[in-house]
Order: C-alpha cells, then sequence, then structure tokens
C-alpha cells in the first residue's frame, strides 16, 4: 500500500508532531506491560542474592528471593517470567542427569512461584547447557555435539518441568526434531495445555557472553554453538525454522538476540502471522548499561526506546532483563 501525500503545503507531516497529546494520538506501535516477561536467574541457598558482574542491576536469587521477585513481577502486571538456573562446576556432569531431576533449582523455583503466584506464566529453558561438564546445549561424544540422544534427553528435562508446573517450556537448544519429541511426550503425559516457546531463530552469537557468566557456563564452554545455532548471515533459513517448529507443534516462536536482528522478526512475523517474540539477550542488556553507567545514554529512554523498536519490527513480546524497570515506567511509577 502507498500512502496518499498530498503536494506541500498540503500535507505537512509535522502537524502531527506538534504536540504531544496528538503524537500520543497517532502513534502507530507502543510498548505496554502485556508485552514483557522477565528472565530470571536462580541459585541454591537462601535469602540471599549476587550481582553479576557483567549484567549491572541483575543478580542470582535464592528460590525465597525468586518468589519475592515473582510477586513484585505480578504487582506490576508484567505477565511472565523466564527461570534460568545457575549451576556450578560440581554439578555439571557427561551425563547431564540433573537437567531432569523434580529437585533441580530450576524445578524448586518453578514450583516455590507457582504455589506463591500462581497467576504468573512462568517460561523455561529447555537445553543441557547449566548441566553439562562441557557447557554444550546438547551431548559431546567425540567432540561432536550429538543430535538425537540429546533430544531425548530434551524431552525428560521437558516433561520435569511441566510437572514442576512450568505453563510455558522454552527449548533454546537449537537440535532438530526437538520440538515434536517435546509435544508428542507432552500429550502422552496430559500435559495438554502446555505451551511450547520455541528458541526457533537462535543466532550463534556473541551477544550471549554475559549470560553464560550469569549461569556459570562461562568456565565450562569449550569451543562454540556454531554447530548448532545459526550463522548470523542467515536470514531465510530463519523461515525454513519457523516452519518446522509450527509443524512440529510450537505455539511460539521467538527470534534471538534481539536488536541486531529485528529484520529477522519483521520476516517473521509478516510471512506467518504467529505470536513471534525476541529475546533482547544479556549482551545488548550490558551494552546499554554500560553505557548508561557511564552517563553516555539515558537510562530510560534508551530502555523505552530499544523495547518500542520490537513491537515496530512486529513482536508480541519481548524477553528482556529490563521488565521491571519498564513496567515502573509504564505504570508512571
Ligand atoms: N541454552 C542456553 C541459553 N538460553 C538463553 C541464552 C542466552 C540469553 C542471554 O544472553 O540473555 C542461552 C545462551 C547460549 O545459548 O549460550
Amino acid at each position: 500500500m502507498k500512502p496518499t501525500v498530498a503536494p506541500f503545503p498540503a500535507t505537512r507531516l509535522r502537524r502531527l508532531r506538534a504536540m504531544p497529546a496528538v503524537r500520543r494520538l497517532s502513534r502507530q506501535h507502543r510498548l505496554s506491560v502485556d508485552d514483557l516477561i522477565w528472565p530470571i536467574f536462580v541459585m541454591a541457598g537462601r535469602d540471599d542474592e549476587h550481582a553479576i558482574p557483567s549484567m549491572p542491576g541483575v543478580t542470582r536469587k535464592t528460590v525465597d528471593r525468586a518468589v519475592q521477585a515473582a510477586q513484585e513481577a505480578h504487582k506490576l502486571g508484567i505477565p511472565a517470567m523466564c527461570i534460568f538456573p545457575y549451576t556450578g562446576m560440581a554439578e555439571r556432569t557427561e551425563d547431564c542427569a540433573l537437567a531432569w531431576s523434580p529437585d533441580n533449582i530450576s524445578n524448586q523455583a518453578i514450583r516455590a512461584i507457582k504455589d506463591a503466584v500462581p497467576d504468573i506464566a512462568i517460561m523455561t529453558d529447555i537445553a543441557l547447557d547449566p548441566y553439562n561438564i562441557n557447557g554444550h546445549d546438547g551431548f559431546v561424544e567425540d567432540g561432536r555435539i550429538v543430535n538425537d540422544r540429546t533430544v531425548e534427553a530434551l524431552v525428560k528435562m521437558s516433561l520435569a518441568q511441566a510437572e514442576a508446573g512450568a505453563d510455558i517450556l522454552g527449548p533454546s537448544d537449537m537440535m532438530d526434531g526437538r520440538i515434536a519429541a517435546i509435544r508428542s511426550a507432552l500429550e502422552a503425559a496430559g500435559h495438554i495445555d502446555v505451551a511450547i516457546l520455541s528458541y526457533t531463530a537462535k543466532y550463534a552469537s556473541a551477544f550471549y557472553g554475559p549470560f553464560r557468566d550469569a549461569v556459570g557456563a562461562s568456565a565450562a564452554l569449550t569451543g562454540d554453538k556454531n554447530t548448532y545455532q545459526m550463522d548470523p548471515g542467515n536470514a531465510q533459513e530463519a523461515l525454513r525454522l519457523v516452519e518446522r517448529d509450527l509443524m512440529e507443534g510450537a505455539d511460539m516462536v521467538m527470534v534471538k538476540p534481539g536488536m541486531p536482528y529485528l529484520d529477522i522478526c519483521r520476516l517473521v512475523k509478516d510471512t506467518y502471522g504467529v505470536p513471534t517474540y525476541a529475546y533482547q539477550v544479556s549482551g545488548e542488556y550490558a551494552m546499554l548499561q554500560a553505557a548508561i553507567q557511564n552517563g553516555w545514554l539515558d537510562g530510560p529512554k534508551v530502555m523505552m526506546e530499544s523495547l518500542l523498536a520490537f513491537k515496530r519490527a512486529g513482536c508480541d513480546g519481548i524477553l528482556t532483563y529490563f521488565a521491571p524497570e519498564a513496567a515502573k515506567l509504564l505504570h508512571r511509577l
């Protein structure tokens, strides 16, 4: 559609920018608290929090503190939180058995939060990296990340999370065939209403560095994730992945990272029109915070502008470490 533009001065595009009220009235896209998913990091212990130096303002929290955070998020109207476990070297093994233990820290947090704040949607992460001795999302055999055996483990992990009360499962591993396997296992186990938000177009990105510090994976990780995560040069492959994941039973799809991949968000939304999410990842957060802390960028303004950009690019929601801050601003608190 080509917009109609009468010749100047009949058209003066500045008319609709002349005052705040008219700008509000004519704004096409807006951010709401309904768009926010808040990722949090949980760790063992009680009544404690540890700062993550590469993610200023973000902490790892013990389960009781995570429950408090969920209460705060719920009060702010944030619809969903996503739980990531911190694990030390001692909890990492070659067989990754802790990944599907009903009592791992992530499943403890899911249960505790669902118990205290049943109305907040709890999203999870499905990948072996927090439990793997070598920091990879899949099992490693002879230096290769193996697909099919990993999918079997991911299914067990998914069932344990659904059993703990998770509402939305987030497979972030990028193995082939995992969505179909997880979906059929959920159906067979009676978890018919558990949604899958697939990390569908997840790129092999340098923007995940601070997250790997946060979950304790940086020290463990050997090599890179290039044989399973997407090549940053590819766009059309994202569409094949979205189609594949939808056919396998994903309810929602994700593009990750966010800001450097807004073109992919737009492409996915325009092509499939399905619930589409982006992850404003740890490195994007760190990059903005670094400039904010130096006084080089205006924190609240740059945060809101960066989040609005996702809406303009077609996203239905954003995973962002800024979620509580953004919610407060949206409520003018
Ligand atoms: N499966 C692990 C996972 N889940 C979410 C993120 C990154 C999130 C962020 O950077 O904020 C990663 C890191 C990775 O793939 O190495």
